[in-house]
């Protein structure tokens, strides 16, 4: 089963703007497909095409095997889609406490208060806020606040978690870190996600996969151990760009190739480029 499929997707917006025309996606269970796109090729809208928050004129959308839009005939409400969003900005409840805020999907779905707690308390322990429970919302840093949203999605165990840039307005190297622990977290849960960034470095640190939006169309790059900038597009190729300078340890080389693990990531460069062990800086734009 897939946990998203897009096929044939049209939508446009009333004041003209086309942003997909024919896009197609797939999405395996358990991945994790990181989206690049310049600014306003369409990535948000694609998250909200998913969610059910825009309907797509043409075309089918199915979550974790189910039809969510059908031809413009029929679209699901997003309270029924098997998964959540997390956003740029939190957007926590202000009046609730950490605890409460987590609690919120539990208690929408009427679970039952005891087991509503139990769950909270363990995912706030799975995304390492357990001493957090019982603070305020506007006590909170901006990188606690995302650990919240995340835990908020978690809790409800859905098939398909969809994050719209949200660890843009932290530093880099929280950012760096967080991006880690959310693969691990989406990993060990086995939840399937769709990741978009604006920062490359971001979306190969979080992503299995990965593709771009441009042209109304949904171009997957494939998996991030095999991304070779050298056989990209010079459009595709300069939103990659951004990688710029990264460093890691080369694990492999043979002949015509280098294997650099990077965080936790191994990325293949042609070429030689040192010997195993060596810790490298390459520069990942064209
Ligand atoms: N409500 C709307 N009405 C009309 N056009 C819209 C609306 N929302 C977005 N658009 C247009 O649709 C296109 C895609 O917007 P979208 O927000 O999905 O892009 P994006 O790739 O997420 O951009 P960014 O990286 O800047 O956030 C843009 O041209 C935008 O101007």
């Amino acid at each position: 089963m897939t946990a998203i499929e897009l096929i044939n997707i049209h939508l446009g917006y009333p004041n003209g703007n086309q942003v997909f025309a024919g896009a197609e996606l797939t999405v395996a269970k358990g991945e994790i497909l990181g989206v690049l796109g310049a600014s306003g090729a369409g990535k948000s809208t694609l998250l909200r095409l998913i969610a059910g928050l825009q309907h797509p004129h043409a075309g089918t959308v199915k979550i974790a095997g189910e039809i969510a839009d059908d031809e413009g005939r029929y679209h699901m409400p997003p309270h029924r889609r098997d998964c959540t969003m997390v956003f740029q900005d939190a957007q926590l409840f202000p009046h609730r406490s950490v605890a409460g805020n987590v609690a919120y999907g539990l208690e929408a779905a009427r679970v039952p208060a005891a087991q509503r707690r139990r769950r909270v308390a363990e995912v706030l322990e799975m995304v390492d806020i357990a001493e957090l429970a019982d603070r305020a919302i506007t006590e909170l840093s901006g990188g606690q606040a995302q650990r919240v949203a995340l835990a908020r999605c978690l809790v409800i165990r859905p098939s398909v978690i969809l994050f719209d840039e949200p660890l843009s307005a932290l530093d880099r190297g929280l950012r760096q870190r967080l991006a880690v622990d959310i693969r691990e977290l989406l990993k060990r849960t086995g939840t399937s996600a769709i990741y978009v960034t604006h920062d490359p470095a971001e979306a190969t640190t979080v992503a299995d996969r990965i593709a771009v939006v441009e042209h109304g169309q949904i171009q997957d790059l494939g998996p991030v151990p095999e991304l070779d900038v050298s056989k990209l597009s010079e459009s595709v190729a300069s939103l990659l760009g951004g990688l710029g300078e990264v460093s890691g340890v080369v694990t492999a080389v043979s002949d015509d190739s280098t294997t650099i693990e990077i965080v936790d990531r191994l990325v293949v460069l042609p070429g030689r480029q040192g010997v195993v062990g060596d810790t490298v800086t390459v520069n990942l734009s064209r």
